[in-house]
């Protein structure tokens, strides 16, 4: 088991190529095999928020380092588990706590999990994460639906889908400017204004990490029209809409990003996960319903 991480030296390194439809073939079957619930919707929880996870019932857990070819958590508030059953008796395929190219794993590796959704038979993804607000109108706590993304990392050959490509996942040149299902998001904002929330939408850039931003990368990407920022997310979601399953995702607004050079502020991983959890049961309220919405 798990092979691929004996024989690499450098994760880093691992292409697209490596997983062979074959290989992520045998890690659906693997799971398909444990497991009765058949789930088409896959939820990702982001830094904090894999409480979500625990509202899952009639689930089976699965350990990362368990599962074949997985790649492991290393980062505090991702637990590393693959939970499978019952959301609000929607069947749900969830993962408590994503793979990040600062942990040192290659974006092709980051993202292999959605291909694995995609063997399951799961026919929507929804990615939640936390992030620095940088739109000078958002507070801490915000939830901010993703319409767009700008990942300068995916401009590299770091873009997770470089390497031989399989059609049966998805096309060589797929496009990039609908990846945040607009039906999704509309249906999100209606359960959200339904229950009294406020919701932000906006464009989220990634970063590699694990450093936070410097100011003028801040100041360059509000410029672009960023609205928050964060290490992750866009490589799930392009990986996931190359595979034609459609996109959902939402960032929290953990804290705010520092704009002046002259602050005393700086962003931590503690705030991060204090936010997460003192905004998690909203989200996961907003989540469940979606999740009952979309399940029919
Ligand atoms: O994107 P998620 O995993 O939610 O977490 C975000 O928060 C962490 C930094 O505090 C980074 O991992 C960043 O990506
Ligand atoms: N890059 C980045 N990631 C984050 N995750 C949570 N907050 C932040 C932030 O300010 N910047």
């Amino acid at each position: 088991m798990n092979e691929l991480y004996s024989n690499h030296i450098n994760l880093n390194a691992v292409t697209n190529s490596e997983f062979t439809y074959e290989r992520v073939k045998a890690i659906a079957d693997w799971l398909l095999a444990r497991v009765d619930t058949r789930p088409r919707i896959a939820i990702v929880c982001g830094s904090g928020l894999g409480g979500l996870a625990e509202k899952v019932q009639n689930s089976m857990v699965f350990a990362y380092e368990q599962i074949p070819d997985f790649p492991r958590s290393t980062v505090v508030g991702h637990k590393g588990n693959l939970v499978i059953g019952l959301l609000d008796n929607v069947p749900v395929v969830c993962m408590q706590g994503r793979f990040h190219s600062y942990e040192g794993y290659s974006n092709a590796l980051c993202t292999m999990p959605m291909k694995v959704f995609k063997l399951m038979g799961v026919e929507t993804v929804i990615l939640t994460c936390a992030a620095g607000g940088l739109n000078l109108s958002f507070d801490v706590g915000d939830i901010m639906v993703i319409k767009d993304h700008v990942a300068p990392l995916l401009w590299t050959l770091q873009n997770p889908l470089v390497g031989l490509n399989d059609d049966r996942f998805g096309p060589r040149f797929p496009a990039a400017n609908k990846i945040y299902n607009k039906k999704l998001r509309e249906e999100f904002k209606k359960i959200a204004k339904d229950k009294n929330i406020d919701l932000r939408e906006g464009v989220y850039s990634s970063f590699g990490g694990p450093c936070y931003e410097t100011v003028t990368e801040l100041r360059a990407l509000l410029q672009m029209g960023v609205d928050a920022v964060g290490m992750s997310t866009a490589n799930e979601a392009l990986v996931a809409s190359y595979c034609g399953m459609k996109v959902f995702a939402i960032a929290l607004v953990t804290n705010k990003a520092v704009i002046d050079y002259d602050s005393d502020n700086h962003p931590f991983h503690e705030e991060v996960i204090e936010t997460a959890n003192r905004r998690a049961q909203v989200l996961q309220e907003l989540v469940t319903e979606f999740v009952k919405k979309i399940s029919f």
